[in-house]
């Protein structure tokens, strides 16, 4: 078997065309365009790389954005008055701020200072503890979009084995709880999982987001399930790859992700959605 390719960059594509018609419906009704503030600490490359297709896809659709890059050595406190700011801008829908931050930064106290209905980022407890209780507001990024390509392909995840390989904030956890609110049984495997390969081997759906080259061995993918690659490391020679040997692995799974091209597109696609939501909700708050 050699398995479908799931199109990620063609699915956000989509996306972001229909939000930029709602866009314009908003102005034809006299709203404001949408804002998304982005706010980059320091010059990580690749972190530079996504506030840069950020800012693009707000650009695109018809957003506004408001970009703050800051040096590494911006202090803890100065951050947190720049969120205080944004928070209290009424111009301002949604805010985000690229991870990772520096080490000097505690990147929790700075993503529990937005106020949540201005975090598209999904990453306040409050908007992860609705996703935890089935009332999702703000849905984190990485994980919604994976949702959405699901649906997209009409993958049904009620009832299907569900391993997510990771347990990070970002990806792993919130995947769990989108996974758990689809009704699949959910396995997380993490650094003290035993037996890795024969929990992967069970799942008729596995999502990856370790950032390790080739951490899922392509034998491990039971025949005919679903594999989300949500890593993306950079090799020496400049290529971008995914955490599954995807080679091996497309030669036994029904529907793969590639990398690029796969999740990492409706990862912005999916901060477009959440700032238009965030826009929705800052229009009722002023009515
Ligand atoms: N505040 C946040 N920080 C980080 C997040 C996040 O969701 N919010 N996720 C990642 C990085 N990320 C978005 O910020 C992200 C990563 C990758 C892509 C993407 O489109 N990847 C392309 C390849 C792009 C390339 O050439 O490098 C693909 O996979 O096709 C988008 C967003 C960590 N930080
Ligand atoms: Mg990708």
């Amino acid at each position: 078997m050699t398995a479908q390719l799931i199109d990620g960059k063609k699915i956000s594509e989509q996306i972001l065309q229909k939000l930029a018609g709602r866009v314009q419906q908003r102005l034809d009704n006299q709203l404001r365009r949408p804002c998304l503030a982005v706010v980059l600490v320091g010059e990580d490359p690749a972190s530079a790389v996504y506030v840069r297709n950020k800012k693009r896809a707000c650009e695109t659709i018809g957003f506004e954005s408001r970009s703050y890059e800051l040096p590494t050595q911006t202090s803890e406190s100065e951050l947190l008055a720049l969120i205080d700011e944004m928070n209290a801008d009424k111009g301002v829908d949604g805010i985000l701020v690229q991870l990772p931050l520096p080490k000097h930064i505690n990147g929790q106290l700075v993503l529990e200072r937005i106020v949540p209905h201005k975090d598209v980022d999904g990453f306040h407890p409050y908007n992860v503890g609705r996703l935890a209780v089935k009332m999702p507001l703000m849905r984190p990024c990485t994980p919604k979009g994976v949702m959405t390509l699901l649906e997209a392909y009409q993958i049904d995840v009620a009832g299907k084995k569900a391993v997510v390989v990771g347990a990070s904030n970002i990806v792993g956890r919130p995947q769990a709880l989108e996974l758990l609110l689809a009704r699949a049984t959910v396995t997380v495997c993490h650094s003290a999982t035993q037996n890795l390969a024969q929990e992967v081997a069970a799942a008729d759906i596995v999502v990856v987001g370790v950032g390790q080259p080739n951490f899922v061995e392509g034998e491990w993918i039971k025949p005919g399930a679903i594999v989300i690659d949500v890593g993306i490391n950079r090799l020496e020679n400049g290529q971008l790859c995914g955490d599954v040997a995807f080679a091996n692995a497309r030669e036994r799974a029904a529907m793969i992700t590639p990398v690029p091209g796969g999740v990492g597109p409706m990862t912005i696609a999916s901060l477009m959605e959440n700032t238009l939501q965030a826009a929705e909700l800052h229009d009722a708050q002023l009515n």
